[in-house]
């Protein structure tokens, strides 16, 4: 028996207690319940109180955080252990974005050597960016296409949009990941070569997908400028893996280093922010880090209670676990931040979708969600019917900005904001309180239905509510705030899966697939059974046809 075991029945206990309870009911009895409910980092501001708790849940959640040791397990994180078991490795993403203190893995600092290669991705973006870095012709960049797939290619991608305001304007920034070569066909679109800086991103440069995206950019680049000695001026890689980057061609005095201690997902602060830096410059890239930086501080030190992290991390265990919750959604109110759910389905889905427990037996209780989302107000014309009045419970995170990033100026920006955020509160508080009968009824009837009418339509004009969101509200969406915001993620999910018992950081789920396509291209795949046999001569079939 798990010692979190007690407390877990105390929840179930609460959870039947729930059937009674109405969240309309809980604020119109607690005038504080938004200041009891709601913590904050600076003026990033977490309101977690449209959720299905009341203090004494809160109180027993703390308890399950604290049972399980989270606190430990966050040190032992910061302090460099081996925490990534089955790769024996650290997880020390925190360091990359650290503004100081100590960091080693193995007993070795680690700060000095992320200290130099950010001097290097710092000297090469600023030369980049003010077009002293010159092409094989002469002339300044004007086109980056980073080639990665996963965490060497959502991360970036993701801030890189997110922080739209702060581009270059000069530079555009492409991002190619898929292996399907229309991706990079796209990318290629309008490109001329002399003006094109290739970012070959690729932890393990092993990456099939990568490497065949790489050599087709190769190949492409190489038609256009056959000098080899112009490979040098097109193409920097970012990457663990010093040998494989030899091996593709590219010199090493252009590849920017991290390490094995950086997971994948983890790794937008690393060298693998390199196209974010192009982009923004490092004040801006810095920005980041420090946001970053500050929620670390923040999970580090703030007690349980008012550890937005750990919050998080605990209501998405209540649900999932308890309410039995298996999705989550992610709904960002500001149109730049439209692949933040893309990206937060890697950070959660890779890291916690799993089902064996640290020690290696099953995982006691339901582990990660799946995560998705879209950015409002598009969502509500779509997918909300099913957030209010589907069967499924779906907790949801709704991210408010309270100014505009436009551009335009002026009253548009305002007007288009106003109306921006006055949704996303009116999603909340519709998910919240719902809509009875007896409302929809008298409403109806004031606009004149008749009986017939009422019977016919008033149920299903009535809104459960009681359905969960948390809402996170930032002043703008600068670069901290979004550093902030992201790091609050990585470590809600690393509570999580320290409370399942689970590994975060390794991800062996995505190995079969890779090993099996690799078997399908020899040959030897299709004999396996029926269905990929009948497939694969289908495929043959339909690849010769005419
Ligand atoms: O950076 P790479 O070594 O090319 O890896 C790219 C991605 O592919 C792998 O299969 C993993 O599932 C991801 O965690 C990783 O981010």
């Amino acid at each position: 028996m798990s010692k979190l075991d007690p407390i877990r029945e105390k929840l179930k206990a609460r959870r039947e207690a729930w059937r009674k309870l109405h969240l309309r009911d809980l604020f119109a009895k607690d005038q504080q319940r938004f200041q009891n409910f709601s913590a904050r980092l600076g003026d990033l501001v977490v309101d977690y109180s449209k959720n299905l708790i009341e203090i004494t849940d809160l109180k027993l959640l703390h308890d399950l955080a604290k049972a399980a040791e989270v606190e430990s397990w966050r040190d032992r994180l910061f302090a460099g252990e081996h925490i990534n078991t089955t790769e024996d490795r650290a997880v020390l993403h925190v360091a990359l974005r650290a503004k100081g203190g100590a960091f080693t893995d193995r007993g070795s600092d680690v700060l000095s050597g992320i200290r130099a290669v950010q001097e290097r991705m710092r000297a090469f973006a600023e030369q980049v960016r003010d077009g002293t870095w010159r092409g094989a012709t002469g002339k300044p960049i004007r086109r980056v296409i980073n080639i990665g797939i996963g965490g060497s290619d959502l991360g970036p991608k993701m801030v890189t949009a997110a922080l739209r305001p702060y581009r270059h304007s000069r530079l555009d920034m492409h991002f190619v990941s898929n292996v399907d070569l229309a991706h990079l066909d796209q990318a290629l679109k309008g490109a001329e070569a002399d003006e094109t800086l290739f970012i070959i991103s690729s932890k393990t440069f092993t990456t099939q997908e990568t490497m065949a995206n790489a050599m087709s950019a190769k190949a492409w680049f190489s038609e256009r400028i056959p000098d080899p000695a112009a490979i040098a001026k097109h193409f920097v890689a970012v990457s663990t893996n010093t040998k494989g980057v030899s091996a593709f061609g590219i010199d090493t005095a252009n590849m920017f280093e991290f390490w094995d201690w950086v997971g994948g997902r983890y790794s937008l602060w690393s060298a693998i922010g390199l196209p974010i830096l192009i982009s923004v410059g490092w004040e801006n890239f810095r920005a980041l880090l420090d946001g970053a930086a500050d929620m670390d501080q923040h999970f580090r030190t703030a007690p349980i209670p008012e550890n937005l992290p750990v919050i998080l991390g605990l209501l998405g265990v209540w649900y999932i676990d308890f309410w039995d919750a298996q999705s989550h959604a992610v709904l960002p109110y500001a149109q730049d931040l439209q692949l933040l759910p893309s990206y937060l389905q890697q950070l959660d889905m890779e890291s916690n979708g799993k089902s064996v427990a640290r020690n290696g037996k099953p995982a006691e209780m339901p582990t990660a969600p799946v995560v998705w989302g879209e950015p409002g107000t598009n969502g509500q014309h779509a997918f909300h019917q099913l957030l209010h009045q589907g069967t499924p419970l779906i907790p949801a995170d709704f991210i408010v900005v309270a100014k505009g990033q436009t551009g335009l100026g002026g009253k548009a920006t305002d007007a288009h904001q106003g109306l921006l955020v006055a949704n996303a509160l009116a999603q909340t508080q519709a998910l919240m309180l719902g809509r009875e009968a007896a409302e929809v009824e008298a409403e109806m009837k004031a606009a004149g239905a008749d009986a017939a009418t009422l019977a016919r339509v008033v149920p299903f004009r009535v809104f459960s509510g009681n359905r969960p969101s948390t809402t996170m509200l930032m002043p703008s969406l600068t670069p901290w705030h979004l550093g902030a915001l992201i790091a609050l993620y990585e470590h809600k999910i690393f509570v999580q899966g320290v409370i399942w018992g689970i590994n975060s950081f390794d991800q062996w789920g995505v190995e079969l697939g890779k090993k099996l396509a690799t078997d399908i291209l020899a040959g030897t795949g299709a004999t396996r059974d029926a269905s990929t046999a009948g497939l694969m001569a289908l495929y043959d079939g339909m690849k010769n046809s005419k």
